[in-house]
């Protein structure tokens, strides 16, 4: 059975991405929801020991709603490269940890690195995917997924968005997202295209 958020509902955004908390609030902006984040209320992060972008949302929102009590909203996604079989998909946040906390910097130097080491041929095509789990406090949830395919280019190109958007060209564009502002990235994004989802089922 599928729930509706409505207008004055309060929603936790289960991330501690800021990235991800700038842009799914402002898809949430016209709706009228009250929204939180789990780093304002002082939530810890869950370890995501899920192997799916589905697995690892559902257990993000379902910890955040159960802490909390309110409706939560969690955003898993990745980006999927073909030439590396689908790496690093899930664990793309994983690829940029280092002692020192995240260095995206490397992750994509890794990425292009074995693109490079498997000789494999341009376009080197890929998609990024996002999963977006909406979880009620009874352990009801809902999932939505939406990906935005394109290419990795080399060098990273443009200082806007966050993560790999530097080198990620969505598909009939000529700019990297790192090169576009929100305004133009958000109607191309995976996370909008999982929105737009959510929106069609959960809210109006
Ligand atoms: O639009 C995007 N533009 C660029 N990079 C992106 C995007 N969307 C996801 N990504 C990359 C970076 C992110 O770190 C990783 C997701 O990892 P993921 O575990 O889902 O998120 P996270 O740990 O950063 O935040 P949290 O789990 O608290 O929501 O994929
Ligand atoms: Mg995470």
């Amino acid at each position: 059975m599928m729930r509706k958020l409505s207008s004055g509902d309060r929603l936790v955004l289960a991330s501690h991405n800021a990235g991800k908390l700038r842009e799914i609030t402002a898809l949430l902006e016209p709706y009228g929801i009250d929204v939180t984040s789990a780093g304002v209320l002082g939530l810890p992060e869950p370890e995501e020991t899920e192997d799916t972008f589905a697995g690892n949302a559902r257990l993000k929102a379902h910890f955040a709603a159960k802490e909390t009590g309110l409706i939560a909203l969690s955003d898993d996604s990745g980006i999927e490269v073909d030439a590396l079989d689908g790496a690093p998909g899930v664990y793309t946040a994983d690829w940029a940890e280092t002692e020192n906390g995240r260095d995206f910097m490397q992750a994509m130097s890794r990425t292009w690195r074995e693109l490079e080491e498997r000789n494999a041929p341009e376009p080197r095509t890929g998609r990024f995917v996002c999963t977006l789990c909406l979880a009620w406090p009874d352990g009801h949830d809902q999932i939505y997924r939406g990906d935005a395919s394109g290419r990795l280019v080399w060098p990273p190109r443009g200082d806007q968005g966050f993560g790999y958007d530097p080198i990620f060209m969505r598909d009939g564009q000529s700019v990297t997202f790192g090169e576009m502002p929100y305004s133009q990235k958000e109607p191309l994004s995976h996370r909008s295209a999982a929105f737009r989802k959510l929106v069609a089922e959960a809210l109006v």
